[in-house]
């Protein structure tokens, strides 16, 4: 049963959204990754929300670019936490996506993380914290994955 479900507004945001997919895998976190979009599919966007709480799903990840509403319109679904990945998809650089994400009105949060794969990335591990409140497995995975990251710097400190 998936604990996470990833979002994204269209199949051209697949790439950027895939990391995240991949450090919840890096975890051992199951989820769920699709597409669905408030615009275009917002009968499916619903339908998604009911069947994956049913399913147990804990937290939401909402990738979009444009005018990413896709983040928000879940948010006003559920009142399982919802995190928000704004997508550079327009001559805009992402700030359309960006401020179309964070700017929710009170009530109704979206934790909004960086744009692209960092965001993607970070959307994961934050997911991630959220479980391991009541997962003492998962909160020693995420530590042992810090302490690689530590060793890294280390280890790329020495070569300089
Ligand atoms: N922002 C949204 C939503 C939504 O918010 O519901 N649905 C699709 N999109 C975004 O439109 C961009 C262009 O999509 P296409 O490449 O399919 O034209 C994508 O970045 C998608 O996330």
């Amino acid at each position: 049963m998936p604990q996470v479900a990833i979002f994204m507004g269209s199949k051209s945001d697949e790439s950027t959204v895939r990391p995240c997919a991949d450090v919840l895998e890096k975890l051992g976190i199951s989820c769920t990754f699709t597409i669905t979009s408030a615009h275009r599919t917002p009968e499916r966007t619903s339908r998604l929300i009911k069947e994956l709480e049913e399913d147990g799903v804990q937290v939401f990840i909402c990738a979009a670019g444009l005018a990413a509403h896709l983040a928000g319109a879940v948010a006003a679904k559920t009142v399982r936490p919802v995190l928000g990945i704004p997508i550079s998809a327009s001559s805009l650089g992402g700030w359309d996506a960006l401020l179309a994400t964070v700017q929710m009105p009170p009530g109704f949060p979206v934790g909004t993380l960086a744009l692209d794969k960092v965001g993607a990335r970070n959307a994961a591990w934050l997911a991630a914290q959220i479980l391991a409140l009541h997962d003492p497995e998962l909160t020693k995975r995420i530590l042992e994955e810090r302490r690689k990251m530590i060793e890294q710097v280390e280890e790329d400190a020495k070569t300089l």
